[in-house]
């Protein structure tokens, strides 16, 4: 399902760039609500990553892809998410991995490092597709940029 075209998200940043990728991953729902995906079981999710802004560092990048893969690919790819911290946290009502959750929560990850970048890139959509027919797309508030 790479190089498909995705949802645009209207901005006036000069720059955009996309990074795709996969994800084989296993989770499941711990909810009674959920039904049969109470139980684990595998997808091979895709996720689109939407990075913007107005300047580039000094390669002449907004941010290298390979960081963004490096941040979602290698920790997540072929583990079940339910195990990682970040998707198990009881303190957090919506910490469990819903497609709604994955994208909210990998988009976090995205911009907690842009932070630390000194152009100041945003990540202003994130995109992940679970299934040929399901897809969520997590686009951030103002106010969530403040993490
Ligand atoms: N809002 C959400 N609804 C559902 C989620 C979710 O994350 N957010 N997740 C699931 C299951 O995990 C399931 O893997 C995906 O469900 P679904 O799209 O229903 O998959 P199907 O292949 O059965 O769908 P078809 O309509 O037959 O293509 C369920 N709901
Ligand atoms: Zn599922």
């Amino acid at each position: 399902m790479l190089h498909q075209f995705y949802p645009q998200v209207p901005h006036e940043y000069r720059y955009e760039l996309n990074k795709d990728m996969h994800l084989a991953a296993a989770h499941f729902i711990p909810s009674e609500a959920a039904g049969k995906c109470q139980d684990i079981h595998g997808h091979t999710y895709v996720i689109n990553i939407t990075v913007a802004g107005d300047q580039l560092d000094s390669s002449g990048f907004l941010i290298d892809f390979k960081i963004l893969k490096s941040l979602i690919h290698r920790p997540f790819d072929h583990t079940l998410l339910n195990d990682h911290e970040l998707f198990s946290n009881e303190e957090d009502s919506w910490s469990f991995p819903t497609t709604e959750v994955i994208a909210g929560k990998f988009w976090k990850l995205i911009q907690s490092e842009l932070n630390e970048l000194a152009h100041q890139p945003k990540c202003v959509q994130l995109l992940v597709r679970e299934t040929p027919t399901s897809y969520v797309v997590f686009r951030p508030k103002k106010e969530d940029f403040a993490i």
